[in-house]
């Protein structure tokens, strides 16, 4: 068993570790930064039980591989594209949050705040849900880094339906609150996920 933690499955699984723990761990200082201590839970962190197996099934679809098929995971060019992916995911993500300030909420707001203002402008210029692109790619990109196959397609899959569902939950409240305003914004700019208009 102690030969299957070499170099590349050391580097790869401490490369995963610190994506998680970085996103995880930013993820809550900026909320708490951000809307303050008292309106902080445990949800800010995001972690979901659906997201844990996710991971834990990544983690053994990784570990089956790097003992049963040790040559999958030396692909280092897919695995270093994965890298990238999490780092621009996570910046794309970061810069959402920062930009949106106390309009981004975890929790998708279905009565209209006064601190609630249209965001446009920064990275919601060029797509409407920088949050949930950054996401998408930040996941996805951590199974390209772990070379894993299988755990790649069933993330895009399962983060993609789940980005597909929640965007047109999420606007109708918007153009609620927004109304023509965010008709005119959403007829200009993509909403950042592909396939979903
Ligand atoms: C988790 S945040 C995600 C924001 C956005 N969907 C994204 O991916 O960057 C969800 C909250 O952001 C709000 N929101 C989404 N787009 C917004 C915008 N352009 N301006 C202001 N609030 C927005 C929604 O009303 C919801 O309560």
């Amino acid at each position: 068993m102690a030969e299957i933690f070499n170099y590349t499955a050391c580097r790869q699984l401490l490369q995963m570790f610190c994506a998680i723990v970085f996103f995880h761990g930013s993820e809550y200082v900026l909320a708490m930064a951000i809307h303050g201590k008292s309106s902080i839970t445990v949800k800010s962190l995001l972690i979901s039980k659906s997201y844990i197996l996710a991971m834990v099934c990544s983690l053994i679809e990784y570990l089956m591989e790097v003992y049963f098929f040790p040559g999958l995971k030396e692909h280092w060019w897919i695995s270093n594209l994965g890298l990238a992916m999490v780092v621009i995911g996570e910046i794309i993500r970061k810069l959402a949050i920062l930009t949106a300030g106390q309009s981004f909420t975890h929790l998708i707001k279905i009565y209209h705040q006064e601190n609630h203002k249209l965001v446009t402008h920064g990275v919601y210029q060029f797509v409407r849900h920088p949050g949930y692109s950054g996401f998408f790619i930040w996941a996805v990109g951590t199974q390209f880094m772990l070379c894993n196959p299988l755990s790649t397609v069933a993330f895009a899959i399962v983060v993609w339906r789940f980005f597909a569902l929640r965007i047109p939950y999420e606007e109708f409240y918007l153009r609620q609150f927004f109304g023509s305003e965010y008709e005119d914004y959403a007829r200009r700019v993509p909403s950042g996920i592909p396939f979903v208009k």
